[in-house]
């Protein structure tokens, strides 16, 4: 049993710790909050043990939150912390992790440098076995490395663009934007997400674009990749079909929309609305000699969850990538397929 930390209670770490709890071989020792804003509160009626900064023990305290012990005290009991603050405030824990010697994963907000690999399940696994330090990628990039990695399996890739359209903020993001307008992502090419799939895939010709749109439900991205050898359409969609993580979306059924997707999760009563599997849309994929082109959608707060426990299991040595991707995938419900 392992013994996993999570610090930064938010988006993706309060995921992170409820997929810990499910995982047959993982204890969550609890997790780290700086406010005791209204997560802090449902962590804490979940049962979830809270730490906080030295200086905020007194604030949880008269907000009727109990605290368990300081950042540090989470650290000094577990044997590994999943890393989910904000965008480079992982860089500045990692003296602490290291201090303790604790292993860590962190995000896709942090620089690359920040660990000892970038990570994807499909793509990376062995290479991250025993690693201290790793970063699973970020939410686009790695639905772009599950794909690629995925369809690699058909013929080689050779060369891949894509344009990514983002979703402005999380639902639960309300001082974010814009609200109204498209926002060139940079308006420079390529996006950081070329750059980051090279973090996993190291020579891959690889271009990225990337808009950010007025909506907080998903990312969508728009793909083309050329492939070494002819391949057939069927081929491509069998592959899909045939990789847990990946689901197709029938276009017999109507559902097109992100807004769509959404409701399905909802009527399939998916925990928070999550759909951590790349959604895929049947007519979309485009096949022509040696070029497939395809459409998927992403949903952000939850793609990253199943990874970071297959991140775990590799730094640790837990267990290798079949069994590790197997256990998650059952543990959390995640599918491959038709969703519809
Ligand atoms: N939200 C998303 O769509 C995705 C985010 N990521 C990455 O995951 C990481 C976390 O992002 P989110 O969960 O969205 O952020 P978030 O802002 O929702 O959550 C971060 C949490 O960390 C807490 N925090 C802030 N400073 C802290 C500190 N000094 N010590 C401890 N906790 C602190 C915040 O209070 C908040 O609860 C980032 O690297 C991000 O790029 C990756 C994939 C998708
Ligand atoms: O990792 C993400 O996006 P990315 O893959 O485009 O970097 C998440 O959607 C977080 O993005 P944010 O930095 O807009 O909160």
């Amino acid at each position: 049993m392992i013994s996993v930390a999570v610090n930064g209670y938010g988006t993706i770490g309060k995921r992170v710790a409820d997929a810990i709890l499910k995982q047959p071989d993982m204890r969550l020792v609890g997790v780290a909050k700086t406010s005791p804003n209204y997560e802090a509160f449902i962590a804490h009626r979940k049962g979830i043990k809270i730490y906080v900064p030295q200086q905020s023990i007194k604030k949880f305290e008269e907000s009727g939150i109990p605290v368990a012990g300081t950042i540090e005290d989470l650290v000094k009991a577990s044997d590994i912390v999943v890393d989910t603050t904000p965008n480079g405030v992982g860089a500045q824990y990692k003296p602490i992790y290291q201090q303790f010697q604790r292993n860590a994963i962190f995000q896709g907000g942090e620089k690359a440098e920040v660990a000892d690999i970038s990570f994807s399940a499909l793509c990376n696994y062995d290479e991250a076995l025993g690693k201290k330090y790793i970063r699973v990628v970020s939410c686009n990039t790695t639905a772009l490395l599950r794909t690629i990695c995925t369809i690699n399996k058909v013929s080689k890739v050779e060369k891949v663009r894509a344009t990514i359209v983002r979703r402005a903020a999380d639902q639960k993001e309300v001082k974010k934007g814009p609200i109204n307008s498209l926002v060139p992502d940079p308006a420079t090419v390529p996006s950081h997400h070329a750059k980051d799939v090279n973090s996993v895939i190291k020579n891959l010709d690889i271009v990225t674009m990337a808009v950010i749109a007025p909506t907080t439900l998903m990312h969508m991205h728009f793909i083309n990749i050329t492939l070494k050898d002819k391949v057939e359409k069927k081929d491509v969609l069998s592959v899909l079909e045939n990789t847990p993580r990946i689901v197709l979306i029938s276009s017999k059924y109507d559902a097109e929309a992100t807004a769509e997707l959404v409701e399905i999760a909802r009527d399939l009563k998916r925990e928070r609305n999550d759909i951590p599997e790349v959604m895929v849309f049947d007519d979309s994929v485009y096949v022509k000699d040696n070029e497939v082109m395809l459409m998927y959608a992403v949903h952000q707060e939850s793609i990253v969850v199943p990874e970071n426990m297959d991140a775990i299991r590799a730094s640790t040595r837990l267990m290798n990538a079949e069994d590790s991707i197997r256990i998650t995938n059952e543990s959390l419900g995640i599918l491959k397929g038709y969703l519809i």
